[in-house]
């Protein structure tokens, strides 16, 4: 009876689980076809997101190696500016990993969009009038608005940025034992007297004018580097820049370069403040940042100068640069901005005999690359300006239109 029972037990779980088997290999099969189906489907679309890694890794500018000895961890303040962008093309391009700090009032995601994902940059919405905690071995500190009717717009915005922002920045350098390299300017030698500018030249800076937020903020950053080096042993480099131009400056930016090649551009009246006799000397952007990368890691603490010495009058400036334009504008004499410097000219023999810098790029190939890129950015905005559809008139159902 036992022998009986077992053998009807073992007949019905050979049988269960033969329908069991049966079962599964039907759904098995059936589950193989949806999966077939599905991969089917989706193998295109793996393809396509193939292609488009592809083309993304591809998309940076060419990036060289450095090995960890050399690869530096820089962070440049304001580097979505106008210097900032082309110097963090400069630094990312030649390996370094670059940190990217700006609060975008002047600068613009557009000018570093094209580094945004790659693994040695870093992008910081921030201002540096708050403190910043970062491991980086050198501080570019460029953040400040350069313009003068930008920085006149906040006085003490300004004021804040060049005073406790820079602070901030030295306290920075100090803790994580970085250098820092102070983007001052021309403007603290004040409308001078001495001339060309060379960097003994104490200044001329009337400390009440419109221009002293700037100019004093500038003079009171140095104060502060110098007072970092000798008291805490902080590593400064500070870089007197005199009139840059180039690409990326920004098209309301109101400065002469810009104003006159976008006046020429579009047939507008070139404006010159006052009769145009006072003389500025412009140098290209790649020449700044070829300088600030020298200045930065040379042994030179004291300030240097980097600026081109070729000097002209505004009105020769404009006449230049209606000639490159190939533009009839006038030129309309408009009333002298106050306490605007009257000559300026650098004195660049300090950067040529420690730095072995100078600038290359001639003035009028330099207006050209300028000029080109004005001449797309109005494009640019003339593509891309909000033009509203007129509205269809609304039919309501059922209801008699009354017009
Ligand atoms: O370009 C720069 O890097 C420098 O620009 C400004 O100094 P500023 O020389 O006054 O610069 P601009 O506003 O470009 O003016 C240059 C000259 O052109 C005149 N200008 C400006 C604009 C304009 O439409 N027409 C015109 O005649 C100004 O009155 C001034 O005499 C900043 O104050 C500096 O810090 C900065 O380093």
């Amino acid at each position: 009876m036992k022998l009986l029972t077992g053998i009807a037990l073992v007949a019905y779980v050979a049988s269960v689980w033969g329908n069991f088997v049966n079962m599964r290999s039907l759904q098995d099969n059936g589950d193989q076809k949806v999966e077939n189906k599905i991969e089917e489907a989706i193998a295109p679309l793996r393809e396509k997101i193939k292609d488009l890694e592809k083309s993304f890794t591809q998309k940076y500018p060419p990036v060289k190696f450095l090995s960890e000895k050399d690869r530096k961890r820089i962070l440049i303040t304001g580097g979505a500016g106008f210097v900032g962008s082309h110097l963090t093309d400069k630094l990312m391009m030649d390996g370094h990993e670059v940190t990217v700090v700006d609060n975008f009032f002047t600068g613009r995601k557009r000018n570093v969009e094209h580094w945004i994902g790659h693994e040695n940059f870093e992008l910081i919405n921030h201002d540096v009038v708050e403190p910043l905690y970062v491991e980086v071995d050198q501080i570019y500190h460029l953040a400040s608005p350069a313009s003068p009717p930008n920085y006149m717009y906040n006085p003490i915005k300004t004021l804040k940025t060049n005073t406790i922002g820079t602070l901030n920045m030295l306290g920075l350098a100090k803790r994580v034992g970085a250098r820092l390299l102070l983007a001052s300017t021309s403007e603290v030698y004040g409308d001078p007297e001495v001339h060309p500018q060379n960097e003994d030249y104490w200044g001329h800076v009337n400390p009440i004018g419109p221009r002293a937020c700037y100019d004093e903020g500038k003079r009171v950053a140095e104060t502060m580097c110098y007072a970092y080096m000798k008291q805490e042993g902080v590593e400064v480099r500070v870089a007197r820049i005199f009139n840059t131009f180039g690409p990326r400056m920004h098209m309301n930016d109101g400065r002469v370069v810009s104003n006159f090649i976008l006046q020429a551009l579009q047939g507008e009246p070139l404006t010159v403040y006052g009769p145009g006799t006072q003389t500025r000397a412009f140098q290209y952007v790649s020449d700044l940042v070829n300088g600030l990368v020298a200045l930065m890691n040379s042994n030179v603490s004291s300030p240097v100068n980097l600026g081109n010495p070729e000097e002209h009058t505004i009105l020769e400036f404009a006449q230049l640069i209606k000639k490159l334009v190939g533009s009839g504008s006038e030129i309309q004499f408009l009333s002298e901005a106050q306490d605007d410097p009257q000559k300026r000219k650098p004195d660049i023999r300090k950067a040529k005999l420690l730095l072995g810098w100078e600038p290359v790029v001639p003035l009028e190939e330099g207006l050209n690359k300028a000029i080109h890129y004005f001449r797309k950015e109005l494009e640019y905005q003339a593509n891309n300006q909000y033009i509203p559809k007129p509205k269809p008139a609304r039919i309501k159902k059922g209801r008699t239109r009354h017009n």
